[in-house]
């Protein structure tokens, strides 16, 4: 449905993103994450069909970008990070006057409006205005214009970002039901952990690079082979003295400082660490708790980038 081979954007020297190799099929739900200027909104755009790549291939449904993008655009549903609503409109004026512009037209249009309305469970706001929305309602209104024209592979650039707790949960069921509809969905986010648990797939982007592309499973499984050590001191010390001590160790991949406790991911295949404690408490610091971390997919990718991405 998406494939990407080499894509590369260049503004001046500086590559926004730089070989990047995407294979996402039907039903497929990417979380895109990375940190603020990555990358991320630069690929769905050269994706969408609105920014053209410095080199490089990008293919929706087997069409190519640059060679036919009124076909894409067909395929396309592209969300952007912001977008404006129009004063003076009603929410089911504003889709529409987009259901228009896709020639939705006759009873056809507000059966499709009504029925989207009804997707993004919005249709109790229907003849409110547009602009009196919550963030999250407009996100969800968004999102809903986004899917007027049926399309078959959604970008969503950041949709997640400024909402409330529960508008978070109410947009992670939608995406997840939209998955379920069959349709590609690319997901960005600068968090991991909203993401986490509603993808199949997950890409890290770092400085334009694609730091890790797997499937969830493939994540785990990899990561199998890191240990990390949650260590934490009995009493109040200066952590970045507990992480100095242990970074340096050949059996110690990173270290990762929290509030109150250390992270230690350990090299690949390290089993034995009993070693550890001891350089701690030869420095005089006694330790209330050394154990393994239980996986779960957050300490996964921090062990496979070796922290930068929950430095985001
Ligand atoms: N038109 C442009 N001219 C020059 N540099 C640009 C342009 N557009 C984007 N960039 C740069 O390309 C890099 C990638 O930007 P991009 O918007 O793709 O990042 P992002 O991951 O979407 O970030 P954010 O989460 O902040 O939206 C950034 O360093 C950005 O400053």
């Amino acid at each position: 449905m998406i494939r990407t081979s080499g894509l590369s954007k260049k503004y001046g020297d500086m590559f926004a993103i730089k070989d990047i190799n995407l294979d996402l099929g039907e039903g497929d739900l990417f979380g895109f994450i990375g940190p603020n200027g990555a990358g991320k909104t630069t690929t769905m755009r050269i994706i969408a069909t609105l920014l053209e790549p410095s080199w490089g291939e990008a293919y929706v449904c087997g069409h190519a970008v640059q060679l036919n993008p009124k076909e894409i655009r067909r395929l396309v549903g592209y969300m952007p990070d912001f977008f404006g609503v129009y004063d003076d409109m009603t929410v089911i004026e504003y889709l529409e006057f987009f259901a228009a512009a896709y020639r939705i037209n006759g009873p056809a249009r507000r059966k499709r409006c009504d029925e989207m309305l009804e997707i993004v469970d919005l249709d109790f706001k229907r003849d409110a205005y547009a602009n009196t929305l919550s963030r999250g309602q407009t996100q969800r209104l968004g999102l809903a214009r986004t899917l007027l024209h049926d399309p078959q592979v959604l970008l969503l650039d950041e949709p997640l970002s400024g909402l409330d707790p529960r508008a978070r949960i109410e947009m992670r069921n939608l995406l997840r039901k939209l998955g379920q509809m069959g349709k590609t969905i690319i997901v960005s986010s600068h968090i991991l952990p909203e993401l986490a648990d509603i993808c199949n797939k997950v890409g890290i982007i770092d400085r334009g690079v694609l730091e890790v592309n797997a499937t969830v499973n493939d994540v785990m499984r990899q990561v199998r082979e890191y240990n990390v050590l949650v260590v934490q001191p009995a009493e109040i010390v200066d952590l970045s003295k507990m992480s100095d001590l242990l970074e340096g160790h050949p059996k110690v991949r990173g270290v990762e400082v929290g509030d109150s406790e250390i992270r230690v991911i350990l090299n690949r295949d390290v089993e034995d660490y009993s070693d550890l404690p001891a350089l701690l408490i030869q420095s005089g610091i006694r330790v209330r708790q050394f154990r393994e971390e239980e996986l779960n997919l957050e300490s996964a990718f921090m062990a496979l980038t070796k922290g930068t991405a929950v430095r985001m």
